[in-house]
């Protein structure tokens, strides 16, 4: 089905909280295009996985290449250029309360290297516009519903076209009938191309949209095969 490289793969990682194994010889790939759900009780290790993808934790057994650059090789001067090819959301928010929109994202940009005024305006307005909130810039976050403060976050995360986005329990805060536009805004970003991983503990949304889904149980990770989590 996916004949293009993956954009993320990891072969026999182990995944460790300080010295504690957490997950051993974990192995899966995700291809560009690909919508994939992890799921997992409580403390199973699920965002000790993600943060290993994006570099929070380091891969201290086996292979791993997140976009390009080798987890198991990487160097701290690399970590900023590695987050700059994934998009990062969380459950909570995580923007500054004291400016606006635009310049929570363009805070971003800067700090990712971007200096013309004009492509930097455009690209804050075109990653408004991607998450349905074309009118907001000049909105302070206060004045923002949990659910339009969640979509300032993934317009964040896809300032610099990431090619994918790593989400953990982003609905966890928020109400069944937002938690569904916030779903809706990552199957249009994923129907663009860009590859999804996300960490979640709601069922309804894997029965509403439903898509490849790896459960970490015991230290391991597994495909959930036909729906059946
Ligand atoms: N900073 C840390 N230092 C030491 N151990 C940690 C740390 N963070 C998490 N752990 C441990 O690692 C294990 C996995 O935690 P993790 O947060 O990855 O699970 P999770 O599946 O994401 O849980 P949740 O669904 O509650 O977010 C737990 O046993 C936890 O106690």
């Amino acid at each position: 089905m996916f004949n293009t490289e993956p954009v993320l793969t990891l072969d026999h990682a182990d995944i460790y909280q300080g010295p504690k194994l957490i997950l051993g010889d974990i192995s899966f790939s995700i291809h560009k295009g690909e919508f994939v759900y992890l799921i997992g009780r409580t403390g199973s290790g699920k965002t000790s996985l993600l943060k290993t993808l994006y570099a929070d934790l380091y891969l201290q057994g086996g292979k791993g290449f997140v976009a390009g650059f080798a987890l198991d090789k990487l160097k701290p001067k690399d970590v900023p250029f590695l987050r700059r090819k994934i998009g990062i959301v969380f459950q909570d928010f995580q923007l500054f309360f004291d400016r606006n929109v635009e310049e929570n994202l363009l805070f971003v940009l800067k700090a990712t290297g971007w200096t013309d005024k004009t492509k930097m305006k455009n690209r804050v307005a075109d990653v408004l516009m991607q998450v349905g909130l074309g009118t907001a810039q000049k909105k302070m976050p206060h004045q923002m519903s949990g659910g339009e403060q969640q979509r300032v976050v993934i317009a964040r995360a896809m300032l610099n076209e990431p090619q994918i986005l790593i989400a953990d329990e982003p609905t966890g805060n928020l109400d069944p009938a937002v938690s569904d536009q916030i779903m809706q805004v990552f199957q249009a970003i994923n129907n663009a191309g860009t590859a999804m991983l996300m960490a979640t503990h709601n069922y309804d949304l894997l029965k509403k949209y439903p898509a490849r889904t790896l459960r970490v149980n015991d230290g391991k990770i597994s495909e959930v095969i036909g729906g059946s989590f």
